[in-house]
């Protein structure tokens, strides 16, 4: 074969034509061509181009050509100008296609299926919980959203609505963000859209808010629309919902009929559909979902680029990232699935819980778990399916004519293998699987299976190959169900019949070892190899043409087999035609029974997500976690570096409790500090999206925000930043942090002066100990490491080091041993340290020690024995406790004054002590 893309015909193949029962007539009976009609937004005859952000730009070129990155305004005859885009215009037109989603007369109405049957809790929970999961999970290209904000006393609250044209599932969520709007830039992250939609009054030329300048400037390569303010209304998305909603998923109205802004963005998202896009869902057709920021945890865009969750820093087509670790999912479902479920791992412990519980019985069933796979493994993209289905072509072209034909085949090959999937799941005990098995005993699975069994023939099935699908489109429709479809398949079986003599034909006449081949961009050709390359005669015969050459494999045609391919053309035309015909009456038919295909989506999403899980867990040795009020991990192992490095790294524990919630964590250089607070949050993620450990022993308590603050290396272009940068991030734990959070700080202050690193570290390590959320904190300020002895909740960890002398004795060499012990480094001088292993000048070196010692000690004497730092501190101290004892007291007022006396008598011995030891201090000036 000359190349992967093409298909040998040989005699008796499935590409050979099957023989079709039915006289032959003259063939061409139908005759259209095909055309590719590409939405394009309407254009208006007044229409401006303008350019985002760009005044200069404006009225450069006129409207009527939406070409790519032009940003264009237009209006729409019926409305007058609504939306404005910029961007690439084209892009959402050719991911929609030529499809319109039709409510036609015509068009079925999907009816209402019972609910899943409820099995307990945990596994109910689950089956719904495709919402997070699926919605921002689906096709990163294909998803357009909508974004609004509320006004004067409601501003900070945001609604978004978004949909992916890929997927019949209208995603809504609603939430009170902070100023810097983390929340939204985090969702909208996960999504990765294609197009993001505003109100106009947002982007105003100079003065659009906040979020609109944050998101244009966040996402500079994604389109965005400005469409009126008066088309984001709640009254409008309530109505949508309510006519487009798979009956099944109508408890979301329930949810989010107050929710006035998710609503509006629903309004705009589906009106823009409809006007831009010209398309409109069908009734019932749409899984409408709401996700609250309350099911699942939050991890700011800048934490989950940090944590290398799904995309590796330096590489972005590394698989070195916690994904990467954890996928081994079989059906882009699933992969969908695992990704969005690391974005946003789950709150619920029960739901977790129930995942665990499935996954301990995949390990321990090995049967279950090898049968599970297998039967996974079989299944197509659904969701794909499920909204190519429901869309309705608005043109009938030959693309979309054999578009619909390769629809009905992948549905009657998910169809079949659902009885195998069922099968295997009906030895399983565990809730979820189980409750997965009776959601597979829908009746209308069998129905549609037997609607399309009744057009489509038996054997016909989703293969891979274009010669080899495209012989099973063409047979795909059974005999003498069309007598005028069987004549054309009959011309088409000729046409097969005339191209193989042919080529067997002039093999004979110049004796070359000719093979007929296929490929979709040639159609039929003539391949030949030949040992050694070397032509007989020197040159190929004078009649082949379009020669192609790879290696000593020789392509190319004639000009009677061109003719014969577009004979083959036209016979095909008209097969798919009139297939297309009996397909449509059939997927009439069966558009009444569809709505199973969520539920299937949803189970082999979530059984593939699991199967990957349980699947890392063989590769390694992970561990089941349980859920506590503490994190105490025993032997915990980074998972990203344990796959890296495919040997065990230095395993280390980790114990975080609400009586000391704040790790500070010293060390030289390179001791291994980062990668200890990267698997923390890493190993905290797995827990919660119900995935094993790397560990012997884990026990975690669940965290609702997961925040991180890592720094970046030093890049000599945007140092002038980095402190701001640091700032901003540590600005939005602060204004975010809640007693459930887990944070993880890592080198913060480095971006300025020693003294100010220091004070910016220690006032916000003070802040941050007045919390009960889990802290680690990496630092090289030892001088923070005196925490320990104010707040009673701070522990000193630290990496381990070993200095081992050279066999001389004269020469010190520093292992890492990237073990953690308690206690604040004692290493000192290690920057120096490093220098000395470069080419500085040892009087240089001799210098930098002194004047170090000298600033440390001064810098330490000149912060604790300011008096007033003194008395600030203690009073600070004093107002916690003061605090921490009303949160907490059950005290009657007479019990809480005794308790404030035993405050005051501890807190002036411990202003005297501190006084004294300021006093005895020895500063060397
Ligand atoms: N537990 C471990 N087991 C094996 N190798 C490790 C371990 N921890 C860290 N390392 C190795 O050490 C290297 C340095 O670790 P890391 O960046 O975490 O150090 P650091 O203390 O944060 O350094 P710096 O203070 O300079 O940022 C890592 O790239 C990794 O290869």
């Amino acid at each position: 074969m000359l190349c992967s893309s093409t298909e040998e015909v040989t005699p008796g193949s499935s590409s050979e034509p099957r023989p079709c029962s039915s006289t032959v007539t003259p063939h061409n009976l139908f005759s259209y061509s095909p055309v590719i009609h590409r939405q394009q937004y309407p254009q208006s005859s007044s229409g401006l181009l303008t350019s985002r952000g760009s005044d200069d730009v404006r009225n450069s070129r006129c409207a009527g050509s939406s070409t790519a990155t032009d940003t264009v305004f237009t209006e729409t005859k019926q409305t007058g100008a609504w939306w404005h885009v910029s961007g690439r215009a084209d892009r959402i037109s050719s991911s929609v296609g030529s499809s319109v989603h039709s409510c036609s007369s015509n068009t079925p109405h999907l009816k209402t299926t019972p609910a899943l049957s409820h099995h307990g809790q945990t596994p109910q929970r689950d089956l719904n919980m495709t919402t997070s999961s699926s919605a921002s999970a689906c096709h990163a290209s294909s998803v357009i959203v909508a974004v609004v904000e509320g006004r004067g006393l409601a501003r900070g609250e945001i609604g978004m609505a978004s949909i992916n044209v890929k997927c019949p599932e209208l995603v809504l969520s609603q939430f009170a963000d902070t100023g810097t709007y983390a929340k939204v830039i985090t969702k909208l992250h996960n999504l990765m859209p294609l197009e993001i939609l505003m109100p106009d009054t947002a982007s105003v030329k100079g003065q659009g808010t906040k979020l609109y300048n944050l998101i244009t400037e966040t996402f500079p390569s994604v389109t965005f629309t400005a469409v009126l303010r008066r088309y984001f209304n709640e009254k409008k998305g309530l109505e949508y919902i309510q006519q487009l909603c798979v009956p099944e998923f109508s408890t979301v109205l329930m949810e989010v009929q107050t929710k006035y802004y998710c609503l509006a963005s629903a309004s705009a998202l589906l009106k823009y559909f409809e006007f831009v896009q010209n398309s409109i869902y069908a009734p019932k057709s749409l899984k409408v979902v709401f996700t609250g920021s309350e099911q699942t945890a939050m991890i700011d865009a800048i934490s989950a680029s940090n944590l290398e969750l799904v995309v590796n820093q330096r590489d972005h087509r590394s698989e070195h990232t916690l994904f990467g670790v954890l996928n081994y999912t079989k059906t882009a479902g699933g992969e969908r699935r695992l990704r969005s479920n690391i974005l946003e791992p789950l709150l619920d412990v029960v739901t977790v819980n129930s995942r665990l519980d499935t996954i301990q019985e995949l390990l321990q069933n090995e049967e279950l778990f090898f049968g599970l796979k297998t039967a996974i493994s079989h299944f197509l993209d659904i969701d794909e399916l499920l909204s190519a289905l429901v869309q309705v072509p608005k043109q009938e072209t030959v693309p979309v004519a054999e578009a619909k034909i390769t629809q009905v085949i992948q549905l009657k090959h998910i169809l079949e293998v659902v009885p195998s999937l069922k099968t295997v799941l009906q030895s399983s005990k565990t809730a979820l699987l189980k409750a997965y098995c009776t959601s597979l005993e829908d009746s209308r699975f069998n129905i549609i299976l037997d609607q399309i069994k009744s057009v489509i023939t038996d054997d016909t099935s989703y293969m891979k190959g274009s010669l080899t699908m495209r012989t099973q489109k063409c047979y795909a429709v059974r005999p003498n169900v069309s007598e005028f479809l069987d004549i054309a398949r009959r011309a088409y079986t000729e046409v097969i019949d005339d191209i193989t003599g042919l080529v067997a034909q002039l093999g004979e006449k110049y004796s070359l070892p000719l093979r007929t081949s296929f490929s979709k961009a040639r159609g039929f050709f003539i391949q030949m190899r030949l040992e050694g390359g070397v032509l007989p005669g020197g040159k190929l015969p004078e009649e082949f043409i379009k020669v192609t050459r790879q290696k000593s494999n020789y392509g190319f045609t004639t000009v009677d087999l061109m003719k014969m391919n577009d004979h083959c053309e036209e016979a095909l035309k008209d097969i798919f035609h009139m297939s297309y015909v009996v397909v449509s009456r059939l997927l009439s038919e069966v558009y009444e029974h569809i709505h199973c295909l969520y539920k299937l989506s949803d189970a082999v999403s979530m059984l593939d997500m699991l199967l990957s899980l349980a699947h890392a867990c063989t590769v390694s040795d992970y561990v089941r976690p349980e859920f506590t009020d503490t994190l105490a991990i025993k032997q915990s192992r980074h998972p990203i570096l344990e796959r890296i490095s495919g040997t065990q790294p230095i395993s280390n524990n980790i114990y975080v409790s609400e009586g000391s919630n704040f790790v500070i964590i010293t060390g030289p250089n390179m001791s291994g500090k980062s990668t200890y607070l990267k698997q923390v949050a890493l190993l905290q993620i797995m827990a919660q999206i119900g995935s094993f450990l790397p560990a012997e022993y884990a026990s975690v308590r669940i965290a609702d925000q997961i925040f991180t603050r890592i720094g970046v290396d030093d890049d000599f272009e945007t140092n002038s930043s980095t402190f701001m940068v640091e700032m901003k991030e540590v600005s939005y734990i602060i204004h975010n942090v809640s007693d459930n959070s887990l944070i993880i700080i890592d080198e913060l202050g480095r971006g300025t002066s020693p003294e100010e690193g220091i004070g910016v570290c220690h006032s916000i390590c003070e802040f941050l100990i007045n919390y009960k959320a889990f802290t680690l904190f990496a630092t090289h300020f030892l001088e923070l490491c005196q925490l320990q002895t104010l707040y009673p909740n701070v522990e000193n960890h630290h990496m381990q080091v070993q200095h081992v002398r050279a066999k001389d004795g004269r020469a010190e060499r520093v292992v890492y041993t990237y073990q953690l012990s308690q206690g604040h480094s004692e290493e000192r001088n290690y920057g120096i340290r490093a220098a000395e292993m470069t080419n500085l000048p040892e009087e240089v070196i001799e210098e930098a020690k002194t004047v170090a010692a000298k600033i440390s000690q001064k810098l330490w004497a000149k912060h604790y024995s300011d008096p007033a730092t003194i008395n600030q501190r203690a009073n600070y101290r004093l107002a916690t406790r003061l605090l921490q004892t009303a949160r907490n007291s059950r005290l009657d007022s007479e019990g809480l004054r005794h308790h404030l006396k035993g405050l005051k008598r501890q807190y002036e011995a411990e202003l005297q002590n501190a006084t004294e030891s300021v006093e005895n201090l020895e500063i060397e000036e």
